[in-house]
């Protein structure tokens, strides 16, 4: 596919694609807007090196691709900025150095995050994101027919649990909520891309037992089928510099923040888009089981 409006470099084979040509900060036009969805569609995550984006300018770039969430449980936001969590590591929040897409617990995970670069190590602290529809595509044909009828728990019971550092009252009060709120969801093990109608792998760090299998068959079959997911032919590494931006389809990959930088200062700002409940190849959607996602994503009003 062709871009009017930018160039796109892509950064690795089969995921990624750096977007050249682009001023965030400024008010795009919607050509413009529906282009960039169609690159991250396309490339799974889209990045945009070296931006003079704010705060206000995330979040209204951000609200062009839909409605934003302020959802986070352990992570604070900006002051004046709900929109805005504030992963300041070392400081305020753990590592991420685990495979996920972003709260797969609730039934509606997001449609995608936006995530800016505001301090980052001199060497450290890339990101590396998967295409789990390559991984889907990459599965045997007779593993695919299996994956295809698989259905999954995913939870957020172990996610945060423990916090390695210091908590502030505000973020101990969003810990204790988010603690003693077990979401729980049954998601398809294969989705359907809602915009590309693609098959893409739905699993990763929240999942917790294949439906029908027991525990170590599901365990096992899990790390089979994430093995494709973390093949390194499905992954790009983003060598971060400040003032990049990175955009990821949360529908269609998992990603990995590497924790190589030791205690030097890393801080990064995200805003996420909701997202829309899952559907299997059958035409079935995704189950809340226990919890409420609406509170989850409703955090700052269930604090305040
Ligand atoms: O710090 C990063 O690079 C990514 C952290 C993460 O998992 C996220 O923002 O969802
Ligand atoms: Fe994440």
């Amino acid at each position: 596919m062709s871009f009017k409006h930018f160039d796109v470099h892509p950064v690795a084979g089969r995921i990624g694609a750096e977007i050249i040509g682009v001023e965030l900060q400024q008010r795009l036009s919607d050509e413009l807007i529906r282009e960039i969805r169609q690159a991250l569609v396309q490339y799974k995550v889209i990045f945009f090196r070296h931006q003079s984006l704010d705060a206000k300018g995330q979040i209204a770039f951000a609200s062009r691709f839909g409605e934003i969430t302020t959802a986070h449980p352990t992570v604070p936001s900006l002051p004046n900025h709900p929109e805005i969590l504030d992963l300041d590591y070392g400081r305020n929040v753990n590592r991420a150095n685990h495979w996920h897409t972003d709260v797969t617990f609730v039934d509606r995970p997001p449609m995608g995050s936006i995530l800016r670069a505001v301090e980052i190590p001199p060497v450290g602290g890339d990101t590396v994101w998967a295409n789990t529809v390559a991984a889907y595509q990459d599965l045997p044909p007779h593993l695919q027919g299996l994956a295809d009828q698989l259905w999954a728990v995913h939870s957020n019971a172990f996610d945060y649990a423990e916090a390695a550092v210091d908590l502030s009252d505000r973020l101990k009060a969003f810990h204790q909520i988010f603690a003693s709120t077990v979401y729980e969801t049954l998601h398809p093990v294969v989705r359907i891309h809602p915009e590309s109608g693609e098959r893409a792998l739905l699993i990763g760090g929240f999942v917790r037992q294949i439906r029908g299998l027991s525990t170590s068959e599901s365990h096992d079959l899990l790390r089979l089928l994430q093995s494709y997911v973390t093949r390194l032919e499905n992954t790009v590494r983003w060598r971060w510099q400040e003032g990049d931006v990175a955009f990821w389809d949360n529908r269609a990959t998992q990603h990995y923040a590497i924790d190589d930088f030791g205690h030097q200062a890393r801080r990064v700002q995200r805003v996420t888009l909701v997202g829309d409940l899952p559907v299997s190849i059958q035409g079935q959607q995704s189950e809340a089981i226990r919890g409420d996602s609406s509170t989850y994503i409703q955090r700052e009003a269930a604090v305040a």
